[in-house]
């Protein structure tokens, strides 16, 4: 399987020295995904040397910075001399980050590239930013922001707006880790490095293509950030829309950032709502009490911290049309959900019947399907084939390829990328801002009742008025 990321093994680290400065320090996303990519980067031995600063609203000392980092490394294994020495260096700053004054103190720490990561609420993000801007920054900074980004077209525009203040856009990384995925990213591969899948993806043979991504994981303790949030802005607005594009969009001629970023803002700008009917095309709903592989889950609106009247959903559907040449007519349709029966996290290229299947030949069933799974990360090829006992009797088989995960986790990936200075897997800004346009008018519809938020048991395959089928295991 070809991999676009070449391996650890096939790269140096650069030379110099660089300050990692995280705002946000004490947050769930820093323990648990940020500092294990870190870790993880810093223990292949391709990271620069880094100077860790951590900073917060807690008023915590070094010490206990260092042992947050200390046992969010040890969920990795990261725990060599690498991982050692950047550890005993780390140091902590409390400071309001909306406040130009705290800037300025945490910047004065700071020493040679500085990259900073902004693991705040996307509020408070753009209130940093605003402040930054009277601070001043050093130059060549460069500027992590996560997803979402904005909370809205309006919102993300005018935050980009702000950063364009602050810093050139190519040294703006918006994050969508889904993006340092081996899987995801082995999509360019596919389709790109082989002869017989790129001529057959388009709309003469190809019927639909389902992006699912269902999770077996609840709430779990995020009401504060997901309850503002729900499944179509935290998962479909940024993670699914990426997907896609790397889907259907066109080939570029090399990976470079402007080329690969110019391909998908294309084909997302020729995407938008089926019909442009959300009632019809687009679902939603949240999960009420249930069990999911043997733990027991409350309703979503009976979660700490949840305010039922908001109406969040925990699971979205929508249905896109592409329309370009390629995929005019073709449906994308994109699904997540949590508290789910089972986890099914992959991409599926369904395509369409056989011109005509020759009368003797029996037993066609189902048409054929490519599938990207994202997590296991694996590929499969649904195809008849004639049957083992009657030779004229069809039966489908799976062709199945598991690669494992890269040699990084996703934000090892992201953050190796941005060390090196490389925009390619981060998020443009008119493409953040495409995203919003796409999702809008569901969004609004929803906000209005147009489109019933129905409930669905924890540990169910979902709403029974789906709009995806079931697919074959
Ligand atoms: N958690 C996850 O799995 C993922 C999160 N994200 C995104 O990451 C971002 C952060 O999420 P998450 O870590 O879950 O959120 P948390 O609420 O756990 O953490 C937010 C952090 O921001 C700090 N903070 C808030 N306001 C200020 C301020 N004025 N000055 C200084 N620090 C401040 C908080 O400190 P204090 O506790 O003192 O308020 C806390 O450390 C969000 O944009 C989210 O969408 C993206 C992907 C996954
Ligand atoms: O960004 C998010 O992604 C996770 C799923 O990503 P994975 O890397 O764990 O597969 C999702 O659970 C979470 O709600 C969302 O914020």
């Amino acid at each position: 399987m070809t991999t676009v990321i070449p391996s650890a093994p096939d790269r140096e680290p650069s030379a110099a020295r660089q300050t990692l400065l995280i705002l946000g320090a004490s947050g769930d996303l820093t323990a648990r995904l940020l500092l294990p990519g870190l870790g993880r980067l810093v223990a292949s031995g391709t990271a620069p040397e880094i100077t860790l600063i951590g900073s917060g609203r807690d008023d915590w000392d070094d010490g206990q910075w260092q042992r947050r980092v200390t046992d969010s490394f040890a969920t990795v294994g990261a725990d060599g001399p690498r991982e050692a020495a950047l550890i005993r260096e780390a140091r902590y700053l409390s400071a309001d980050v909306t406040r130009e004054d705290d800037l300025r103190r945490l910047l004065a720490l700071c020493q040679g590239q500085l990259v900073i990561f902004f693991a705040l609420p996307p509020m408070v993000t753009a209130r940093s930013a605003a402040a930054l801007c009277r601070a001043g920054l050093p130059p060549g900074t460069r500027l992590m922001l996560e997803k979402p980004f904005g909370t809205d077209s309006i919102s993300a525009r005018s935050l980009n707006d702000l950063l364009t203040e602050l810093v050139p856009e190519e040294q703006v990384h918006r994050i969508d880790h889904f993006l340092g995925k081996s899987t995801v990213l082995n999509i360019l591969g596919l389709r790109f490095a082989n002869r017989i899948f790129e001529p057959v993806l388009n709309a003469s043979h190809v019927a639909c293509v389902d992006i699912v991504f269902d999770e077996t994981l609840g709430l779990e303790a995020r009401a504060g950030y997901y309850d503002g949030a729900g499944a179509m802005v935290d998962m479909v607005q940024s993670h699914l829309l990426q997907v896609l594009a790397l889907l259907a969009m066109d080939a570029p001629p090399t990976l470079t950032a402007r080329e690969l970023r110019d391909r998908k803002a294309q084909v997302l700008r020729a995407t938008r709502l089926w019909d442009d009917d959300p009632a019809a095309w687009s679902r939603r709903a949240r999960y009420a009490a249930g069990e999911v592989a043997g733990r027991r889950l409350p309703a979503y609106a009976q979660e700490p911290g949840v305010d039922p009247a908001r109406g969040t959903e925990t699971l979205a559907e929508v249905v896109l049309a592409v329309d370009t040449w390629r995929w005019a007519g073709v449906p994308f349709r994109l699904r997540s959900g949590k508290a789910m029966a089972a986890t099914r996290k992959e991409a599926i290229v369904t395509f369409r019947q056989p011109a005509r299947v020759p009368d003797g030949l029996v037993g066609y069933e189902h048409p054929d399907r490519l599938r990207i799974g994202f997590g296991p990360d694996r590929l499969g090829l649904d195809v008849n084939i004639n049957g083992p006992g009657n030779p004229f009797e069809l039966e489908q088989v799976r062709l199945a390829a598991d690669f494992g995960p890269g040699d990084l986790p996703p934000y090892g990936e992201v953050l190796r990328a941005v060390f090196e200075g490389d925009p390619t897997l981060s998020v443009r800004g008119d493409i953040a801002e495409e995203c919003w346009r796409i999702v809008e008018p569901v969004l609004g519809a929803w906000r209005a009742d147009e489109v019933p938020l129905t409930e669905y048991p924890a540990g169910s395959r979902g709403p029974a008025d789906s709009l995806i089928g079931p697919v074959p295991g």
